[in-house]
């Protein structure tokens, strides 16, 4: 059996409703759909949840929302029109978007993530409207009767462990079942979004809880690339990578698939297929466990983002001092803040942080703080920062990767701030401005992905 995840631009219009149709009815181990909301349907275009974002701060600020809720209605009707479906069968979506204002919401947090909700809530709804109507047998199955139980964190929720048994327990049999992705239910029973792109979460729990063979998540891409096709022209398709090196690069900026949703694949040991909703055919990328698996390159990909900033501090004998770290850690605490990574030397800590957590002025109170706990000698706090990620299973047992990895930023003039690499020796990690980092990616793509073989390079 399989679990089918489609994303946006997969379900942005009525063309592409149908070829996802037409993908779930030509494989008869497709038998799970998770949809997610209507994506750009062109360069420009702005995605249902970018626009359900906008209903929610327009609701908290009580300011006229007429405008915007035509722009959501009008991406499910003009989908509803392709398939010739009625006002009745659209008024159940129409009805939902109306009262999101009316209802009562804990706080501000989370009014936005239940607005946010809808849209992959009603594209799962059409989706099914349509499917019945093409006298496919199709059920909706909502987060909430499925089980799907997530913490409290209103637009950054994880998945809680009953939820697998809650799974376990649903019943199906010769219908198709469509879930929306995206979002789970508190204890409380309140709706919680996961981070951004989170429907690839929804998809990988689902595959995991009906405990599915293939995992298969369509895009608009034939492959993962070894390197960000909005950075380097023509990159090369990975044809097969492990569950850790997807972890690493999707964590580092392969937005197309979420980092997150690598974990309950894992948990379950179901493989992820990540397949091209405009040529099905292709093989597209297949994630597999590490297990027997024999890497045919050095490196697999190279990933960049930009969405890091770093604090560095530094004072003398730091190296000797009992507690300096805790003392740190109780400071980020306070403010609810995690961190990424802490490369440290003898007299200085540089601590990584994902900027996306941060409010207004997190960052000046925070290193007041720091400043006030630590009377560092220097301080700095590092807005301009990128990390450049390259990762391959083909890494662990060769010596002087990082040489091939630095000399091409040599040659262009990146300097390079930190350089780290993690245990399981599978990816190296390093600092650069962010201005350099479409270079960095670019020089060491180049160096191991031309035709001569590394090793005989000099
Ligand atoms: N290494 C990569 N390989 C393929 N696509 C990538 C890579 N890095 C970034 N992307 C981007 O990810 C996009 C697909 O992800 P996303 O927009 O989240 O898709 P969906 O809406 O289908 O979930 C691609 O169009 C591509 O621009
Ligand atoms: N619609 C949500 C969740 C998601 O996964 O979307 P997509 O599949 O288009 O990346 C978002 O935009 O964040």
């Amino acid at each position: 059996m399989k679990v089918v995840k489609f994303g946006g631009s997969s379900l942005a219009d009525g063309p592409q409703f149908e070829k996802v149709i037409q993908i779930m009815t030509s494989d008869p181990e497709r038998r799970v759909i998770v949809t997610s909301a209507p994506g750009k349907r062109h360069e420009g275009d702005i995605k249902v949840t970018d626009l359900l974002i906008e209903y929610a701060k327009l609701t908290i600020k009580h300011a006229d929302t007429s405008d915007i809720f035509d722009q959501i209605f009008s991406r499910y009707q003009a989908i509803g029109d392709y398939f010739n479906l009625t006002e009745d069968d659209l008024a159940p979506i129409w009805m939902a978007l109306n009262q999101l204002p009316a209802q009562d919401y804990p706080d501000d947090g989370y009014l936005m993530a239940a607005f946010k909700a809808h849209g992959e809530r009603l594209n799962a709804r059409l989706m099914a409207t349509v499917m019945n109507h093409q006298n496919i047998k199709a059920r909706f199955v909502d987060p909430k009767e499925a089980g799907i139980i997530v913490t409290d964190e209103p637009n950054n929720a994880t998945v809680l462990p009953e939820t697998y048994a809650n799974l376990a327990e649903l019943s199906y049999q010769d219908e198709l079942l469509v879930f929306p992705g995206f979002f789970g239910f508190t204890p409380a029973g309140q709706i919680a979004t996961f981070s951004r792109g989170g429907s690839d979460i929804t998809g990988a729990i689902v595959a995991r809880g009906l405990g599915a063979d293939l995992y298969e998540n369509f895009t608009d891409v034939d492959a993962i690339y070894a390197a960000n096709p909005k950075i380097v022209d023509h990159p090369m398709a990975i044809h097969r990578m492990t569950y850790r090196e997807m972890r690493e690069l999707s964590y580092a900026g392969f937005s197309v698939f979420h980092d997150e949703a690598i974990i309950p694949a894992i948990e379950g040991q179901v493989p992820i297929n990540v397949k091209n909703t405009n040529r099905p055919d292709l093989p597209g990328t297949l994630i597999v466990p590490e297990k027997n698996f024999q890497p045919d390159q050095t490196i697999t990909g190279v990933a960049s983002s930009t969405r890091f900033a770093a604090l560095y501090l530094h004072r003398y004998l730091l190296n000797k001092e009992v507690g300096f770290t805790l003392k740190l850690l109780q400071v980020l605490k306070k403010y609810n803040v995690s961190y990424e990574h802490m490369p440290s030397g003898i007299d200085d800590l540089t601590v990584i942080f994902d900027k996306t957590q941060f409010g207004d002025d997190t960052v000046k109170k925070m290193c007041h703080d720091i400043r006030e706990a630590l009377h560092p000698d220097t301080l700095e706090w590092i807005d301009d920062y990128a990390i450049i990620m390259v990762v391959g299973e083909g890494m662990k047992n060769k010596i002087g990767v990082i040489e091939h990895i630095v000399q091409p930023l040599v040659k262009r003039n990146v300097g390079v701030h930190m350089i780290n690499q993690g245990a399981s020796r599978i990816s190296i990690m390093l600092g650069t401005r962010r201005a350099d980092a479409n270079k960095a990616v670019q020089g060491i793509y180049d160096e191991f992905f031309s035709n001569e073989p590394v090793e005989n390079r000099s």
